[in-house]
């Protein structure tokens, strides 16, 4: 490819403006959450691989973990099995918990990973049972029962929530200069498989690695309030009134849940960032226009 000198010149202009951010971020770890949501469009996914191999090439970590809801919805489709949420955890039977393992241990893994090594990158693709990286156990959800006097506990299956995250898995691919790619499944004591939530993965490994950046991308600009607009710079108290507000359900739910988790636990920001715009994960860590929701420890989280 040969460029004119006015073109040559805003590359190196690009690259001088990037220099401090790589200065800034060069052997940190961010944890980047790929969105099932995000990940429908192929140039995008194509877009999210080449960010990763960057990160990885100016000497970033990057440790990445996947959704894949709408994916496993597709296949539960194809085979006549119903699939309902409750605050955004799909309820999950034998039959739904083989398909998640299809899903999103082998096509959604495996296509990732071979996005990221064919942009030249080298990844491992690995779900929590490969090492028992993720140990989980059943994830126990309650609500009020109608008459709002009592708490009622609702079964919703192999749904599981992160127990402890075996980080000798990661750092020993991360030493070894791979990038994790992680499936979000994880194993319980005697050994049978849970379907946890990829935003709550991503947030206790963030958390348990001392990352330096959580990023979520999803299908939304950030976290919106009833009329749309951005909100960002938000306090736990704030978050719990939208959440009562009903502002903040669905899909959100965990994510945001466990953006505060992760920043009260160390991590220094979370961003719940636009998947659908292209270099997402480059135009929120290489400059200062601020993508999405940013979640920060300045926030006086309690
Ligand atoms: N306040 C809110 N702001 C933005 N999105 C919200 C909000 N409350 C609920 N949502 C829903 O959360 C969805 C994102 O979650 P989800 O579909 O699980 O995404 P992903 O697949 O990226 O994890 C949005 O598409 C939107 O429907
Ligand atoms: C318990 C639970 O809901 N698990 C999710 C796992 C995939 C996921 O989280 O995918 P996204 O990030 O694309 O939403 C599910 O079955 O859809």
């Amino acid at each position: 490819m040969s460029l004119d000198r006015s073109s040559a010149l805003n590359i190196a202009q690009v690259l001088t403006e990037a220099l401090p951010y790589i200065q800034r971020f060069t052997n940190k770890t961010i944890v980047v959450k790929f969105g099932g949501n995000a990940m429908i469009d192929e140039a995008l996914q194509n877009s999210f691989a080449r960010d990763v191999v960057l990160m990885k090439l100016v000497g970033m970590n990057p440790i990445v973990v996947h959704g894949g809801g709408p994916q496993i919805g597709q296949l539960l489709e194809k085979l006549n099995i119903t699939s309902e949420f409750v605050d955004g955890m799909r309820v999950t039977d034998s039959a739904t918990m083989d398909v998640v393992e299809m899903v999103l241990g082998a096509s959604v893994n495996k296509h990732i990973v071979n996005l990221i090594n064919h942009n030249g990158g080298q990844a491992i693709g690995i779900t929590g049972k490969d090492g028992q990286l993720i140990r989980a156990k059943k994830m126990s959800v309650t609500r009020k029962t109608p008459d709002m006097k009592a708490t009622e506990i609702i079964d919703i299956g192999h749904v599981g929530e992160v127990q402890s995250i075996n980080t000798s898995v990661i750092e020993m691919l991360v030493n070894s200069d791979f990038i994790p790619v992680i499936a979000p499944i994880g194993v319980g004591n005697d050994g049978s498989a849970y379907n946890i939530n990829a935003d709550l993965v991503a947030g206790k490994i963030a958390e348990v690695v001392k990352a330096e950046k959580l990023m979520l991308l999803t299908n939304v600009s950030g976290l919106q309030n009833k009329s749309g607009s951005v909100l960002t710079g938000l306090s736990t108290q704030q978050v719990d009134a939208l959440i009562e507000d009903g502002t903040i359900y669905g899909g959100m739910l965990p994510k945001i849940q466990c953006a505060l988790d992760a920043v009260k636990g160390g991590v220094n920001s979370a961003h719940i960032v636009d998947g659908r715009v292209n270099h997402a994960v480059l135009l929120e860590i290489f400059t200062d226009a601020g993508v999405g929701t940013l979640i920060t420890n300045n926030q006086n989280l309690t």
